[in-house]
Order: C-alpha cells, then structure tokens, then sequence
C-alpha cells in the first residue's frame, strides 16, 4: 500500500435483538455518521465493522460500511452468507432467523489497489473469494466474529486457505473475547500474506496491530507460482451470476 492510503479496521458488531432497537439506515444513522466524521477527521479509509441494517421493506442486514478520507461512503458490503449452523456440543446459531443475506459482491479500490470485502461467514466461501481474484483484488478484508467452538480450528486455518489460494492479502478484524458475553468471541484479529504466513495476529484480549501492505509481495508469489494462468479453464470455471 502507499504510504499515504491508511486502512482502519474496526470489529463486527454482534449484535441481536429487534429491529426497533438496534437497527439503522445507512448512510444517515447513528453509527454512520461517527464513521464518516472518524474517517474525515483522521483522513483515513475506514471498514467500519458491520452494524444491523435497515433495510427495504423492513430487512435487517448484517452490513459493513467503508468510508473515505473525506468522510463518504464509498461501498456497503452486506454480508452474504448467513450463520446458520448447529454443532452438537459446541455452538448453535440461526443468524437467518433476524437477518436478509446480501446479494452483491463489493469491491472497493484504494489508490489502484482493488481490495474485496467480505463479512465473517463469508470467509469459509472459497468461491466468494475467488471470484474477488477474478476481479483482480490483491486484499480481501473481512470483519468477523468467530467463536470459541470453532475459532481454535478454523479462524487462522480459513484466512491461510483464502490468502494461499488466492495469493493475496487477507485481513480480519474480531471483538476481543470477553467471557461474560452471551456470544463469546474469538478474537485474534489477523493480517495474512499471500504466501499464507501470518504477518502479524492479535491476542484475544483488546489490541490495535498497525501494519504495512506491501502490495509487490502479491506480484512476486503469483510470478513464482503462477497457478492462476494454469488452471484448466477448460474442464472447470467459478462464474459469477447476477440476480
Ligand atoms: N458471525 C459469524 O458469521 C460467525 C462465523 C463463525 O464463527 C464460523 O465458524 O464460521
């Protein structure tokens, strides 16, 4: 990344309950405009985390919003893959039951650089994330909040698997844990490289990582190894359809 395009990542809100109270509008609700005002003061990008959107004919999305340096919004991902899942033991969660899925794919460009966004659940879609590759993005963030039932498997593995298959960056932002929380978050907010190592990673508790993009790392892996011009396009194919 130049060094003038700063990136701030904030955490997803887990946030349940009825709509009344804790959804809003976007752009003009009480998170986005904190959101707009932080990044124009600081003259950042902000990817602001996600809050429960309201929506058309009343839908609640889970949406993450990024703003500019100058305070506007410049894209809403709303997160497309919802978590509905029940492992004996461990967790259950039926985000369908409260929240709409999204639609669109979202991809911002900062200073030439394309960088896709993804929301938590999204992250275990490889297609999702290939289809980002396909577009030509060398980072694709995704503000999250795993748990502690599949965290400790997943949350580093998944980030890894995107970053190596797609030979770009990956980015997470987490709460920190907080044990006394109805959903216990994992934490281990992460940048991953496009060689899949961890550049650097959060502990579970409260944290702010500062780190350097160096988009050229992108080039040289996919010069190394340059899987992308190999595959055999003509036995298989991820495609994107519109709806
Ligand atoms: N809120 C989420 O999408 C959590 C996803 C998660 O924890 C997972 O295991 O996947």
């Amino acid at each position: 990344m130049s060094k003038t395009s700063n990136i701030m990542r904030l955490a997803l809100l887990q946030l349940k309950g009825s709509k009344d109270k804790y959804s809003e509008t976007i752009p003009d609700g009480f998170t986005s405009l904190q959101l707009s005002n932080l990044a124009k003061k600081h003259q950042v990008y902000i990817v602001g985390g996600t809050i429960p959107e309201l929506g058309e004919n009343d839908a609640i999305y889970n949406t993450c919003t990024v703003w500019s340096p100058t305070g506007d919004l410049v894209a809403k991902h709303r997160k497309m893959h919802l978590f509905d899942i029940d492992v004996k033991g461990g967790i259950r969660f039926k985000e369908s039951e409260t929240m709409s899925a999204g639609n669109d794919f979202t991809i911002i460009n900062v200073d030439g650089h394309k960088i896709g966004i993804g929301i938590c659940y999204d992250i275990r879609f490889e297609e999702m994330a290939r289809l980002y590759r396909n577009a030509g993005c060398e980072l694709i963030i995704y503000p999250a909040a795993f748990n502690m039932t599949t965290g400790p498997l997943h949350w580093e593995l998944l980030q890894r698997s995107r970053a190596n298959d797609n030979q770009l960056f990956v980015v997470t932002t987490s709460p920190a844990r907080d044990t006394s929380a109805e959903y216990v978050a994992y934490g281990h907010s992460m940048v991953v490289n496009p060689w899949a190592k961890v550049q650097q990673s959060a502990s579970e508790g409260e944290e702010t990582l500062v780190a350097d993009i160096d988009f050229s790392e992108v080039e040289q892996v996919r010069q190394q190894i340059p899987v992308f011009g190999q595959r055999r396009l003509d036995l298989y194919a991820t495609e994107k359809k519109s709806k």
